[in-house]
């Protein structure tokens, strides 16, 4: 696409931006204003009830305190005043209407019409109606998973198919486990509890033959059905393993065309079509998506969907796109100072970009929520890990953090030491009211959940209020150790807390972290919705696989081409030097 037409399409009929966002008023503004607020302590600020009311917001039941952020109700008006300059409402209604705001690949980006309701007003690329397509595809996930479910639809040798393997990676793979552990928690649908139970969902993602053995080795092929799930359909990881599953079903019941026809399906785009019948998947076993969806937000299409609904039927599946669904109409219209995801994402722009926070973790008080940080991992950063602007400029500013976390408890004992007293990390704390479990031991003073709560509510004031040198000497601290104790504090967080771990809510968080994404690149003025940078590693790899081949089957050499570095850990690794053995 010419670069006119990029700069004319992101800027959406509007007048021409500055070429940096860095030479706007609006920017500048917020540059001098963050070195006022560096010299801010949250410990004198956070106090003050009227500052802690209004640096909060609510939807549905969930809350977004950010008053520990290090933001006044200036540093917000501010934000808003970017965004308004960096046109954000007219790029989120651009995305949400089906413009191909994924400039470099000339596609839209439609993870919102995935849980459209089936009456909503058409959106409409290249002359299609996706409302009409997404639903037509539920609807071929809904009657197959029901049809497996009820045993109406059985293996090649007429067992019940009660194991679920789905082949995939990246964003193939990350959303489907993310929302499986958490679906795997929830009690709210207990009729149906035993069925989930009988059926068994695992993800084979890496390459590692170990992975391989670690998912197939107690299932029985004859009661197994393998969804190969790839948007392309090309993805070599993907494709090995693949074959490596049709394999060991064609190992156990012959290589029949029906092995394959009855227990493999795949999730693809609609434009992998031929390469899927081609792997020998009928085209009724094949669930679409479609190119406007990008493989990092795609849970919400087949890709999540069908390996889901298999395992806890089409309804749950149902509720968490509800609750995505609610959240993208609230993105789309709540008030900038109202909209949890755009609140979530300034927040992000202010620490990355004025405040110089490189790093940021995710932290959720909910077992349910173990998978969360990874996905959030590749979704924050395969989308805003970018080097220049929409229009190819090379970014001269601080764009995409690194994101990292795991739950809570857990992570207080392994790497909040540093959230305290090494490099300063902006943290999300993600609590919720309620448990999926009760659990309250005889004798304790609090249930489990409180216990775990007690912490969400207690870590958040101890990263923001620190511990100071007069409190160490009124508690009596050795004087040789209270260097070591003090914290200084300072330190930023927010915190969502939530009504329940369901299905609904899961949904809610979902969206909402998407969306977050989105901000953050239409405020850097990035494309968020390409992923270049992890198509040279795929060249490379492609190039020493063929050198190992043609090197094994005696038709050439290893080097050639090759650097001294790489040849030689090649040729160490295909050589196997028994001298690196000796050890073992
Ligand atoms: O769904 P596919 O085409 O197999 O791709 C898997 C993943 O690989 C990537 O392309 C990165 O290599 C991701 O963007 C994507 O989610």
């Amino acid at each position: 696409m010419e670069m006119e037409s990029i700069r004319d399409t992101y800027s959406l009929g509007l007048k021409p931006q500055p070429k940096s966002v860095t030479a706007t008023a609006e920017w500048r503004r917020l540059k001098v204003h963050a070195r006022h607020i560096a010299k801010m302590h949250l410990r004198d600020v956070l106090g003050v009830a009227s500052r802690c009311e209004a640096l909060s917001a609510e939807f549905e039941g969930s809350f977004l305190d950010y008053s520990r952020m290090q933001v006044t109700q200036r540093t917000m008006d501010l934000l808003y005043a970017l965004a308004r300059r960096q046109r954000l409402r007219e790029k989120i209604a651009a995305m949400c209407r089906g413009d191909k705001v994924n400039v470099t690949e000339g596609r839209a980006v439609l993870h919102t019409a995935l849980r459209s309701a089936p009456d909503d007003a058409p959106i409409v690329v290249d002359g299609v109606n996706v409302v009409e397509d997404v639903h037509e595809v539920l609807r071929k996930v809904k009657a197959f998973s029901e049809a497996v479910r009820s045993g109406e639809q059985r293996g090649a040798t007429g067992r019940l198919l009660r194991n679920i393997v789905a082949v995939g990676i990246g964003g193939s793979y990350l959303g489907p486990e993310f929302v499986h552990e958490a679906f795997s928690t929830e009690q709210q649908h207990a009729v149906d509890q035993d069925l989930n139970d009988f059926y068994r969902l695992r993800f084979l993602s890496n390459v590692d033959p170990v992975d391989v053995r670690r998912t197939l080795y107690d299932l029985d092929p004859q009661e197994t059905i393998v969804i190969v799930i790839s948007k392309t359909f090309t993805t070599a990881e993907t494709m090995l393993n693949a074959r490596t599953a049709r394999q060991w079903l064609w190992d156990a019941m012959g290589k029949d065309p029906s092995v394959v026809a009855r227990h493999m399906a795949a999730c693809a785009s609609s434009s992998a079509a031929a390469r899927v019948q081609n792997f020998g998947i009928p085209p009724e076993h094949l669930f679409e998506f479609w190119d406007w969806v990008g493989g990092r937000y795609s849970v919400c299409s087949s890709v999540g969907a069908l390996p889901l609904s298999l395992k806890y039927g089409y309804g749950m599946f149902d509720r968490f796109l509800a609750g995505a669904r609610a959240v993208d109409i609230h993105f789309q219209h709540a008030p900038l100072d109202r909209n949890l995801p755009v609140l979530m994402g300034l927040l992000g722009v202010w620490n990355m970009s004025f405040m110089g926070y490189k790093t940021r973790t995710i932290l959720p008080y909910a077992e349910a929520l173990l998978k969360l940080p990874a996905h959030i991992q590749q979704l924050a950063m395969e989308s805003n890990g970018k080097r220049v602007t929409v229009t190819g400029e090379v970014v001269d500013y601080d764009i995409g953090p690194v994101d990292f976390g795991e739950p809570g408890t857990n992570g207080q004992h392994s790497f909040f030491q540093l959230l305290h007293m090494g490099q300063v990390c902006p943290a999300e704390f993600i609590g919720f009211i309620e448990s999926q479990h009760h659990l309250h031991v005889e004798g304790e003073v609090v249930a489990s959940h409180d216990e775990l709560m007690a912490n969400f509510f207690a870590q958040p004031d101890a990263l923001a209020l620190g511990n100071t040198r007069e409190q160490l000497v009124a508690e009596g601290c050795p004087p040789e150790l209270i260097p070591h104790r003090t914290f200084a504090g300072n330190r930023p967080s927010l915190s969502l807390l939530m009504p329940k771990v369901n299905a609904y809510y899961l949904g809610q968080i979902l969206a909402l972290y998407e969306h977050r994404t989105a901000v953050e690149g239409f405020m850097w003025n990035i494309n968020s919705f390409d992923q270049w940078g992890v198509e040279l590693g795929k060249k490379l790899a492609s190039d020493v696989r063929s050198r190992m081949h043609k090197f094994r089957s005696g038709k050439g050499t290893l080097s050639g081409g090759l650097n001294p570095s790489t040849h030689g850990l090649l040729k160490r690794y295909v050589i196997r030097d028994r001298d690196a053995f000796k050890h073992c």
